[in-house]
């Protein structure tokens, strides 16, 4: 992929290859009031949260997660580190710019290559420490950052063993060996975390711009910290795009395609998006939850014997990424039985 120079800054009206031909305006966001019409809010320290998220990743394949212990000044600073990045100027970014295969670094988001026009955000993506870039960006001054990035993803790393834990109790599996969702190659294969900051800055024409295309993710699940800043959307059959309003402190947790497949199509891989403002720069933090690289990954035993069927054949996170970037919505029928 060819690095665009982003535009963001100070431009009068949106440059031409930033409108899109279907965007938000037309396929607007029902705002509704009826409770049972947004994804739910999912109190995870409460014994009734089982059945909840059960519920919600049946019906929506999102929740928003309360009481799951990470700090509230943690998200402020990991929110204060990502402006602090992306204030810089684009120049100085492009110096850990992301390679086109790459995962780490600074760029557009991956699925940027999918489609002709270009998304209003910027991203930064992290796997542990992230010093090798932040040391180019701040030779004097990268020490905090690196830290609070890394205590970042330390807590998150043990809120989805945590989250992934409830995600199979609540259908129903509780033996260690039901649980096992991926064959590891050898013992140090553990699950993987991948973290990427967005931003989209504030934008001259919202109605025709995109912050970020329809898309579900690759991962098992996505935890999603979004500030206090709306923006982010799933699509419900019935309704239609429903806003996930921020809830100080919540999570999002959005179910990806792999946990789609993990739960043999049971919990559904969520559609979403982000639309962007004309008053305020959002940034949001996302946090995905990851097989270890070259573990299979495959609909459980347990739910297959309810079933009677596998509805995917097994697969590796790589096989499955590389797939999905060649045709985003092609991934997951290419490997259904
Ligand atoms: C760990 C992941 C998950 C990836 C691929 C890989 C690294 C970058 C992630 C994202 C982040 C932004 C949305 C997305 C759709 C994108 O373009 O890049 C994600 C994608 C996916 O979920 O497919
Ligand atoms: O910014 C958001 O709210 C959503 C980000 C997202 O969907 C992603 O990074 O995959
Ligand atoms: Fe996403």
């Amino acid at each position: 992929m060819k690095f665009q120079t982003q535009t963001f800054n100070n431009v009068p009206t949106l440059p031409d290859s930033y409108v899109w031909s279907t965007t938000p305006s037309e396929s607007p966001c029902l705002h509704s009031i009826d409770e049972k019409q947004v994804p739910p809010v999912v109190d995870i320290g409460d014994p009734s949260a089982f059945s909840l998220v059960r519920d919600a990743c049946e019906k929506w394949g999102v929740f928003q997660a309360m009481n799951h212990g990470i700090p509230l000044s943690l998200f402020q600073e990991t929110e204060f580190e990502a402006r602090r990045l992306f204030s810089l100027p684009t120049e100085q970014k492009q110096h850990v710019a992301r390679l086109p295969e790459g995962f780490t670094g600074y760029g557009l988001v991956r699925i940027s290559r999918n489609f002709p026009k270009l998304m209003w955000s910027e991203c930064f993506g992290m796997i542990g420490s992230p010093v090798e870039h932040a040391s180019q960006l701040w030779p004097q001054d990268h020490a905090k950052f690196c830290e609070v990035m890394e205590q970042f993803q330390e807590e998150m790393k043990t809120l989805c063993e945590k989250l992934v834990a409830i995600m199979l109790c609540s259908l129903g599996l509780t033996n260690e060996q039901d649980t096992k969702w991926f064959e590891p190659k050898n013992e140090s294969d553990r699950a993987k975390c991948f973290l990427q900051l967005n931003s989209y800055p504030v934008c001259p024409d919202p109605d025709r711009a995109m912050g970020l295309a329809p898309h579900t993710d690759s991962s098992l699940f996505t935890l999603l910290y979004q500030g206090g800043i709306n923006g982010l959307q799933v699509y419900d059959d019935g309704v239609g795009w429903v806003d996930v309003q921020p809830v100080e402190g919540a999570l999002v947790v959005n179910v990806g395609d792999l946990m789609h497949i993990v739960s043999n199509g049971r919990f559904k891989s969520v559609l979403h998006r982000v639309v962007v403002n004309n008053t305020r720069h959002r940034i949001s933090t996302a946090f995905f939850y990851l097989p270890p690289w070259d573990a299979k990954v495959s609909p459980l035993k347990k739910l297959v014997e309810f079933d009677h069927l596998p509805m995917y054949r097994p697969v590796t996170w790589k096989e499955y990424v590389e797939t999905k970037s060649k045709d985003l919505s092609k991934a997951l029928d290419s490997i259904r039985i």
